[in-house]
């Protein structure tokens, strides 16, 4: 029998493809790690014709995912310049009341950022235990892909910038040595103290990084000026709707997120217009 963590999962998954996947989808984002294979088998379930349906994974995972659904994988290289997604679905380790996310837990957050980006929606699966408040409640750390040339440059800068004790991602096979992305990059977990919202700098708070308290932009902001930082696992900034309506594509901020709650409900958040 799955675990209650696994059955809100799949509840969430099956309530977000109701509600967002398209009629007649060109192309589908489909991102990484456990909670993305519910996604995969609501949308199989939907019992639509998926044959004209391309999908785009975020890295290795999630291709072998699509491909092992019988449904075609198309990877992010091969599109058309200019092709745009109809919607993409992934997790999330965190989401904050605004809608912000931390991803890279399975360190494939650039593929996942680039392919939320390029869709017009971006929608976020998970379940009860990601729905924070604040971003770095309860998740420990900002997964930052990183050139391998410039790592410890980078946990430098970190440093610096107030993060307590960041550290290069470790193999967790017997395989020795840091982690390797897909694109050959290390990852580099930053943690840092609980960080604020647009509504609390609002409110007064003062999130420029003094003392090691950040607003989610900015640290954002900040992570990706430090040269050797290929991304950042923080999505926040503007949904895909919010950019398309400044003459833009996509966003990396998710329009919703939808939670399967431990008493089998399924919560959302929905972004303000
Ligand atoms: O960002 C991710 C991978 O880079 C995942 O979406 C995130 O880690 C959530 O994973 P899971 O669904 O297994 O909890």
């Amino acid at each position: 029998m799955a675990s209650a963590v696994e059955a809100a999962k799949r509840a969430a998954a099956q309530v977000a493809v109701k509600n967002h996947y398209p009629a007649n989808a060109k192309y589908v984002g489909i991102g990484s790690g456990t909670t993305i294979v519910y996604v995969v088998e609501a949308i199989k379930a939907l019992g639509v014709d998926t044959s004209l349906t391309k999908y785009v994974p975020t890295g290795y995972q999630s291709k072998q995912l699509i491909i092992s659904a019988g449904l075609t994988a198309v990877t992010f290289d091969t599109l058309p310049e200019g092709t745009v997604l109809d919607v993409a679905f992934d997790g999330a380790d965190e989401v904050d009341d605004e809608l912000n996310c931390i991803k890279g837990g399975g360190a494939c957050l650039f593929q996942e950022k680039i392919v939320a980006l390029q869709a017009k929606e971006f929608i976020c699966v998970a379940d009860s235990r990601k729905l924070q408040p604040r971003l770095l409640k309860s998740w420990k750390y900002i997964p930052i892909e990183v050139a391998p040339i410039a790592a410890n440059r980078v946990l430098t800068k970190l440093r610096e910038m107030g993060s307590i004790n960041p550290t290069i991602r470790m193999n967790t096979t017997p395989k020795e040595g840091p982690l390797k992305t897909d694109q050959d990059f290390f990852i580099i977990d930053a943690p840092f103290q609980a960080l604020l919202t647009k509504a609390d700098v609002a409110a007064g708070q003062d999130g420029s990084g003094k003392n090691g308290v950040w607003e989610v932009n900015a640290l954002s902001r900040a992570i990706k000026e430090i040269v050797g930082v290929l991304e950042v696992g923080i999505f926040s900034g503007l949904t895909g709707p919010q950019t398309q309506a400044l003459g833009g594509l996509g966003g990396e901020k998710p329009v919703a997120a939808y939670f399967g709650m431990p008493d089998g409900s399924v919560s959302s958040r929905h972004a303000t217009a």
